[in-house]
């Protein structure tokens, strides 16, 4: 019987049929451990039961095999253990248990396990594999350790291949209590534009390729209900992933919500253990959590070259959804297959709320206003607050706006902006916010050679304009086009630094340093 269910079990994973393997090698497993403790007591020759131990080692190592590619990560590791007690150095179950701790994005547990791999006879022939996974370890864990990523070749090559695999890394932040709402993400060190704040992957997220017409609506609904499914079944097994996504908000009482320690978001530190069903989230509880948290991809590849344009996805970062909404962001997110790349699109200084822009936050105030709503709150930032108050005491402020809605010029309503913010008293910085509020008619302006012409010497300058814009909201994709476009248009090509370090700047600000070689940043940007 033990040898029948044997062969079915391997037949199964052979086939790649994990479920069905699983229930066959849980069979076979718990069959032999009769087994083994019967023969133990009834034959005396030790050969039998050390026969019948080495391939309960191989099955449960099998069984492992097939709960991570389900991505069962937890128990697969319970299984690599179990297996590990019959035989210390089994190679294929160190392989299996190494793979497993990458998975969980433990990379020095991984390495200690490809190292005590190499120990086994079996190694001698797979020397290579094993090195090739001690490589991945040890760069994984740098990263981890130092947030030094780099994904200019895959920049360079078009984004051609599989994205690169990268570590989780958590920069110098730690979650606290915001002005804003319930808790936010502060920056404990100052922190440079472009440089990384924070790479998470995600806890479940699904693609898929919507279509037009009516059926976007459809597909949309499918996949919200898939990934609905795959998070349920990610925190089912995996009590830390349960615990980080029940810490999250569903969006009603923030202030009262507990201050989770950063630590439960290192999986290096993080002691995992498998789920317990009777913890399980509550669903509806869970429907809130990713009403408020679940996030649309926005890959780099599909963004920039169009690559994968037609895919949609859906997905949720945990470290990433304590990150509150500001309309002065001082952060901006990147996707990059299944992570989640946050990094500064401004510096920012130690102690600062680390936010980024849910929604367009080239807006007016009341379209800012609706699209908060949308979200389902009210933003509680400064720019909006100042705003609101120039609001209300400015008749002129609205009626530029009305302006605006009747098809004014574009040019004139611009003067009329910068005329009035000497009248109400704009200074400095304040004059990027309604720069920023009122982007569109700055951008026809400066785009336009028609209304340059008639408008140019009576209004700022576009860089001027663009850095009071640029130092409120930092870096965005139209900042950086504008500028090159100035570039291009004062026939200045690439020979001016001065004007292309500041291009460069912006690009940082908005692509983040895993660009790091020079050339690739300018393809991303355009300039090459
Ligand atoms: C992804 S969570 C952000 C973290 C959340 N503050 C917490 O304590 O878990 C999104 C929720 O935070 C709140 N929020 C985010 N940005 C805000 C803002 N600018 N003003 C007011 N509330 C905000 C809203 O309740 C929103 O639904």
């Amino acid at each position: 019987m033990l040898q029948s269910l044997r062969s079915k079990a391997t037949e199964l994973l052979l086939r790649e049929e994990w479920g069905e393997s699983i229930k066959i090698y849980t069979q076979f497993i718990d069959l032999s451990r009769i087994q083994i403790s019967d023969t133990s007591e009834s034959d005396p020759d030790p050969d039998s039961v050390a026969k019948l131990r080495r391939s309960l080692c191989l099955a449960l190592c099998n069984r492992a095999e097939a709960r991570a590619r389900l991505h069962d990560f937890l128990e697969a590791l319970r299984d690599c253990d179990q297996a590990l007690e019959i035989e210390k150095t089994h190679f294929k179950t160190l392989l299996c248990k190494g793979k497993v701790l990458l998975g969980l994005s433990k990379y020095s547990s991984a390495l200690e396990c490809f190292k005590t791999a190499l120990i086994d006879p079996q190694a001698s022939g797979n020397l290579e594999t094993v090195t090739v996974y001690m490589e991945k370890c040890k760069k994984l864990e740098f990263q981890a350790k130092t947030g030094s990523f780099d994904l200019s070749d895959w920049v360079l090559s078009g984004f051609r291949g599989r994205c690169p695999e990268l570590a989780e890394f958590i920069g110098s932040i730690e979650i606290k209590k915001s002005e804003l709402s319930g808790r936010g993400l502060f920056a404990t060190k100052n922190v440079v534009a472009g440089t990384l704040v924070l790479v998470t992957k995600a806890v479940a997220i699904q693609r898929g390729i919507l279509g037009n017409g009516e059926s976007v609506e459809k597909a949309q609904l499918v996949m919200w209900n898939n990934f609905v499914d795959e998070v349920t079944e990610s925190v089912r097994k995996c009590d830390r992933k349960r615990r980080v996504v029940s810490a999250l908000s569903t969006g009603e009482d923030e202030d009262k919500l507990e201050i989770p320690e950063i630590s439960l978001f290192r999986p290096d530190e993080a002691v995992e253990t498998c789920g317990d069903s009777k913890q399980s989230l509550d669903s509806e509880k869970l429907l809130s959590i990713l009403d408020v948290n679940a996030m649309v991809e926005d890959a780099i590849s599909a963004k920039v070259m169009g690559k994968n344009k037609e895919y949609y996805g859906v997905g949720i970062w945990t470290l990433p959804s304590f990150i509150n909404h500001s309309c002065l962001p001082n952060a901006r997110r990147v996707h990059v297959g299944d992570y989640a790349i946050v990094h500064a699109s401004r510096d920012i200084k130690a102690g600062e709320e680390i936010s980024f822009a849910y929604f367009d936050v080239l807006s007016p105030l009341e379209k800012r206003k609706e699209m908060a709503e949308s979200w389902g709150f009210s933003c509680g930032c400064s720019r909006c607050k100042i705003e609101s108050m120039l609001y209300v005491t400015n008749q002129e402020i609205r009626e530029i706006e009305m302006g605006l809605e009747r098809g004014v010029d574009a040019g004139n309503a611009v003067y009329m902006i910068e005329e009035g913010m000497k009248r109400w008293k704009v200074k400095g910085k304040d004059k990027g916010l309604l720069r920023a509020s009122y982007w569109g008619v700055y951008d026809e302006v400066y785009n336009s050679e028609r209304l340059m012409k008639r408008w140019g010497r009576k209004i700022p300058t576009m860089e001027v304009v663009m850095d009071s814009v640029s130092d409120v909201i930092g870096s965005d994709e139209r900042l950086m086009k504008l500028a090159v476009e100035g570039m291009m248009k004062k026939n200045l090509g690439s020979s001016n630094i001065v004007e292309m370090e500041k291009i460069l700047k912006l690009g940082k600000g908005v692509y983040s340093k895993v660009v790091s070689k020079k050339k690739a940043l300018k393809t991303l940007i355009g300039l090459e």
